[in-house]
This record gives C-alpha cells, sequence and structure tokens, in this order.
C-alpha cells in the first residue's frame, strides 16, 4: 500500500517528527525530513538509513518560505513526486503573558503558524498531482488554553483552525487534510530530556502508527482533528 510513495516531514530530525519518519520509513515510505542545522539533518538521516533512495535529508527553515519552495523542489528532483506533507516543526515558550517577549511570541507564531502554512503553500501543487495527505501536528493546546500558554495557545489554536479551513478548501481536489492534536510527548520539546519516567507519556512512534492509521482511513471518514492523549489523565 506504501511501496513508493513519498513523505515529506518538517522538523524531522528529532522528537516527534524523526518518529513519524522512522515508522513510515519501516512501511517502506521514502522520506524527506527537514532541519535548520546540517548537522542534526545528516545526524538523523544516518540513523534512519544509509541508502539515498530512501531517505532524504533537506536544511531549511519553515519560516522561510523559499526554504520551503527549495524543500519541495528538492523532493521532486530526488524522488519525482510527494503524497504526504507532515508539517510538525514547532516549539513552545512557556511565561506568563507580561513576561512573554515579543521575540518570544514571534518565535512561535512565525514557526507554528506561519510555517505551516508555508509548508501547505509550498506544496500544495505537489500534492493535487498526487491527491496527497497535508497533516499538521498541533496540539491539544490548539483548543484549550492553560496558565503561561498564551503565545503556544494563539500559535496552536491558529494552527487547527487553519488546517480545518485548508481541509474544506483542498477536498475538491482529493487532498485529505487533518490535524493531530497530541497531549504530552515524550520529547525535547521546551528544553526537555527524555527520560524512562516519561514512561506514562505518548511517545514519538505512536504518531509515526497513527499517521499510518490516518492513511489507511477511508478519507470520507478522515476528522478534521485527531485527538491524541497519555495514560496520565489531564495531561
Ligand atoms: N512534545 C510534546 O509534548 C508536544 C505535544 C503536542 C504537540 N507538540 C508539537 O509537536 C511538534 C514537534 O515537537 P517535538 O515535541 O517533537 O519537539 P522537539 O523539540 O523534540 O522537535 C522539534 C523539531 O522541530 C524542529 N524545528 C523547530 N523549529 C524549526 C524551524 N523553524 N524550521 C525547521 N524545523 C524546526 C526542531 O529542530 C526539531 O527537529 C511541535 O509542533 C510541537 O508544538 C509537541
Amino acid at each position: 500500500m506504501f511501496t513508493g510513495k513519498v513523505a515529506y516531514i518538517t522538523g524531522g530530525t528529532k522528537g516527534i517528527g524523526f518518529g513519524i519518519a522512522k515508522i513510515l520509513s519501516e512501511q517502506g515510505i521514502r522520506v524527506a525530513i527537514s532541519g535548520r542545522k546540517k548537522e542534526d539533518v545528516d545526524h538523523a538521516v544516518s540513523q534512519l538509513s544509509s541508502d539515498p533512495s530512501k531517505v532524504l535529508g533537506i536544511v531549511s527553515n519553515v519560516r522561510n518560505f523559499q526554504d520551503e519552495e527549495k524543500a519541495v523542489s528538492e523532493i521532486k528532483k530526488h524522488f519525482g513526486q510527494l503524497d504526504y506533507v507532515i508539517a510538525n516543526a514547532g516549539l513552545g515558550v512557556f511565561k506568563p503573558v507580561d513576561e512573554l517577549s515579543v521575540d518570544d511570541w514571534n518565535d512561535m507564531i512565525e514557526t507554528n503558524l506561519s510555517g505551516l502554512f508555508y509548508t501547505l503553500k509550498a506544496s500544495v501543487e505537489e500534492l493535487k498531482k498526487s491527491e496527497g495527505y497535508f497533516i499538521s501536528i498541533s496540539s491539544l493546546a490548539g483548543t484549550n488554553f492553560f496558565e503561561k500558554g498564551s503565545g503556544y495557545n494563539a500559535s496552536k489554536f491558529g494552527a487547527v483552525g487553519f488546517t480545518q479551513a485548508a481541509m474544506v478548501d483542498l477536498r475538491k481536489y482529493n487532498i485529505k487534510v487533518s490535524t493531530i492534536m497530541p497531549g504530552s510527548v515524550s520529547t525535547h520539546f521546551n528544553g526537555n530530556e527524555p527520560s524512562e519516567k516519561d514512561a506514562w507519556k505518548i511517545q514519538p512512534e505512536d504518531l509515526g502508527n497513527l499517521v499510518l492509521d490516518i492513511f489507511k482511513m477511508n478519507p470520507r471518514s478522515l476528522p478534521s482533528k485527531i485527538e491524541i492523549r497519555p495514560s496520565k489523565p489531564n495531561n
């Protein structure tokens, strides 16, 4: 079902993006992963496969539309097609709103929200050709606000609304669109160091398996947003 398909995962060098890349790659999907630093990209690629026909590393900052355009043309040149886009790159800064700096705000809005639009805009013509999928990784923080979350909530509420509206616009091209809204995932997010104490959290590979489930679903019953919660309640 998946052999020969091509996926682009933004922010795929670690955390959720890397977990998704690993699971998709194990299914025979050719994967392109992006990150801002060449050494991180090279390291992640080496962990996935030494075979360049299976994995491509791209240096790209999702905050820069030209980077995303270049990333998609590299994928076209290398693999010849693009079937699945997983817009995952993101970050969080958690401070009371009166302490949040303009730089903190811009980091989150430009990465988590503008970056999402840039990735879609750069890839949409290829997705029209493949009648593919555009999946964003938003968060439960995209519908639930919390203390010290103002900037992150703003970016993720925006990401959920953006993805849902895009779903309606792109339906006529048979592009399938949805957003995954995870609770706490064991990653480096927000300066965390993943550890055994994270066993209760969602693991990055769980999200890879969820993405595969989405691809196997009847597209007509694909919801515009999908929540996934860890085993511990209220997280
Ligand atoms: N970890 C969680 O608990 C959690 C929960 C819900 C949603 N999320 C979301 O999942 C996504 C991935 O987060 P994670 O937990 O894997 O964090 P992470 O810090 O482990 O990984 C984030 C990835 O995004 C990349 N990235 C950041 N800014 C980028 C940019 N401008 N351009 C390209 N790549 C960039 C990083 O290099 C890294 O590879 C984010 O959108 C985050 O908001 C995380």
